[in-house]
């Protein structure tokens, strides 16, 4: 396993000192609603030795077991495709104010690289990622829940460019995975945790009124 370095890491300065005032949020939605987009604007004011991202991605479960094409079928959307016990002992080490090994994820291999990152604790954590309001205890892990809302049809458009530009899928791919197994999980696992959300940004349009909001919470807990 090799380790790579942080790239956000620049001074211990920010690294959070008393861990019991970390903020965690967590930011849920459906594929292409824009959660990394929202989590890009929120951070954008913010200096990048503040704030840790965490995508629920990484935390995609190691499948080097199974063939390439049998990690292909893998329904992805559902809940138990992610290794949950990870991600809770990681949020709790972070809490505990100690750095994390984060699994580096493959979007083309389907499965980890087998490298890590590393990640300090830091004063807010974000953890972003489409099934991370499914599970009851990292639920109780974030002090405000947000859900990314974005109707289905511009989901499905934003999915298709957005695979077939970075994730080397093609039309038919796309259009299969949302048939199978995006649109019926959607609906059975993701869009329900709305019910669990603090706040819910609707996203067909840029929502700045909302970033904002989210910024004056972190820009407060940061003073
Ligand atoms: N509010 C928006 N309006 C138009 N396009 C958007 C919006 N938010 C995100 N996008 C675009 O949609 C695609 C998916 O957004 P992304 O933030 O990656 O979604 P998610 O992380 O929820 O899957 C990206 O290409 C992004 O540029
Ligand atoms: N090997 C994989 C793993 C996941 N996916 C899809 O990613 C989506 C979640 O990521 P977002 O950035 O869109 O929130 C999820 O819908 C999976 O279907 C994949 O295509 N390949």
């Amino acid at each position: 396993m090799r380790i790579l370095k942080n790239s956000n890491f620049k001074t211990n300065n920010y690294l959070c000192k008393n861990f019991k005032n970390m903020l965690i949020i967590g930011i849920a939605g459906g594929t292409g609603s824009g959660k990394t987009t929202v989590v890009n604007q929120i951070i954008e004011e913010l200096k990048n030795e503040e704030v840790d991202v965490i995508s629920q991605d990484s935390y995609y479960s190691d499948t080097s077991h199974l063939s390439f094409d049998e990690r292909k079928k893998i329904n992805f959307d559902h809940p138990k495709s992610i290794d949950f016990d990870l991600l809770g002992e990681h949020l709790q080490q972070l809490k505990n104010g100690e750095d994390i090994q984060q699994p580096v994820y493959s979007f083309k291999d389907h499965n980890r690289t087998g490298e890590t990152i590393t990640i300090h604790p830091r004063k807010v954590v974000i953890v972003e990622g489409i099934l991370i309001l499914t599970h009851p205890e990292i639920r109780e892990l974030f002090d405000i829940k947000i859900y990314v809302h974005a109707d289905s049809d511009e989901r499905l458009i934003r999915r298709l460019k957005r695979d077939i530009a970075e994730r080397g899928r093609d039309l038919e791919e796309v259009l299969w995975r949302y048939q199978t197994t995006l649109k019926p999980m959607h609906q059975q696992f993701i869009e329900p945790t709305k019910e669990f959300a603090d706040i819910i940004i609707p996203t067909n349009r840029y929502n700045t009124v909302a970033v904002d909001i989210v910024q004056t919470i972190i820009k407060d807990r940061l003073s």
